[in-house]
């Protein structure tokens, strides 16, 4: 069985590594989506693989590490693709959710990565 949740936070980068004529040079802002998709099997007393809010909790200090921040002046997100993003979440929540299956990082609706811990 597979769950998500979603959450969302706003933030700036710009990205350093590609060339100074790419538009994503210039520091800019996302309303970031994030999607932590769990996978387990589902307890058959509570009814849950995970209690939402406990993938709330989990994900909840990172959600403020992120939120109204620019991206490139955190530690590890000096290059923030969206890519650089997912595995950056991936590797500070799978130590707290050991179900975690995927993260996405939308930074549009029509744009995003998903990393699952392989092909980085
Ligand atoms: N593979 C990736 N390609 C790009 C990434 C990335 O993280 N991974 N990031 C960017 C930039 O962040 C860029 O800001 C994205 O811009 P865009 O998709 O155009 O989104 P906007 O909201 O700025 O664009 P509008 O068309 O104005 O809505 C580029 N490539
Ligand atoms: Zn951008």
């Amino acid at each position: 069985m597979k769950i998500s949740q979603a959450f969302r936070f706003e933030a700036a980068h710009r990205l350093p590594n590609v060339p100074q004529t790419h538009r994503c040079h210039r520091m800019h802002g996302h309303s970031y989506r994030i999607e932590v998709v769990l996978s387990g099997a589902v307890d058959p007393h509570t009814g849950f693989v995970v209690d939402f809010f406990d993938m709330e909790e989990a994900f909840g200090p990172l959600l403020k590490t992120l939120d109204h921040h620019c991206l490139n002046e955190i530690e590890g997100l000096e290059n923030p693709t969206a890519e650089n993003i997912a595995i950056w979440i991936w590797e500070r929540t799978k130590p707290r959710l050991k179900q975690l299956s995927s993260v996405k990082v939308y930074e549009t609706g029509d744009c995003w990565a998903e990393y699952d811990g392989t092909d980085r």
